[in-house]
């Protein structure tokens, strides 16, 4: 079973929001990208200047992902391993810091590592998960 679940932003390429093999479910990298394809955490002012805000986006990215989750039974205290790309380790501490607001060391395992970019230039993060589905 896979997935493009309504409502969320539409994924940029061919590559469904969520696959559920087994009892095992993969999220795919998700981001703070909203459904009218604007950044959530992004502003950017009349004269062009953008501010990005690293806390707002990873709590949307969490979100994101625990509406994903949802929707094949899942919530995010079912993730089991989470892969992070931030653009900057300089975000990591803001990241860090929302991230501990769901999670905790009995929490899913992590990786954290930065990339040179993500699909959009006013993008800091994206995030993907590997959940285990408790069986009926
Ligand atoms: N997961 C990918 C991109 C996600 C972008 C977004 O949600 O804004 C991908 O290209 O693999």
């Amino acid at each position: 079973m896979s997935g493009v679940v309504p409502h969320l932003a539409v994924p940029r390429g061919a590559f469904p929001h969520v696959k559920v093999v087994g009892d095992m479910v993969f999220v795919s990298g998700t981001s703070s990208r909203a459904p009218d394809n604007t950044i959530v955490g992004a502003e950017v002012d009349e004269l062009g200047t953008t501010r990005l805000d690293i806390r707002v986006q990873t709590r949307e990215v969490l979100a994101t992902m625990g509406r994903i989750l949802q929707t094949v039974g899942c919530t995010l205290d079912d993730l089991v391993q989470v892969t992070t790309y931030l653009v900057s380790m300089n975000d990591f501490g803001g990241y860090n810091e929302v991230y501990a607001e769901h999670f905790d060391t009995t929490g899913p395992t992590r990786t954290t590592v930065a990339v040179h970019q993500l699909p959009h230039p006013h993008l800091l993060l994206e995030i993907q998960g590997i959940a285990h589905r408790p069986q009926p």
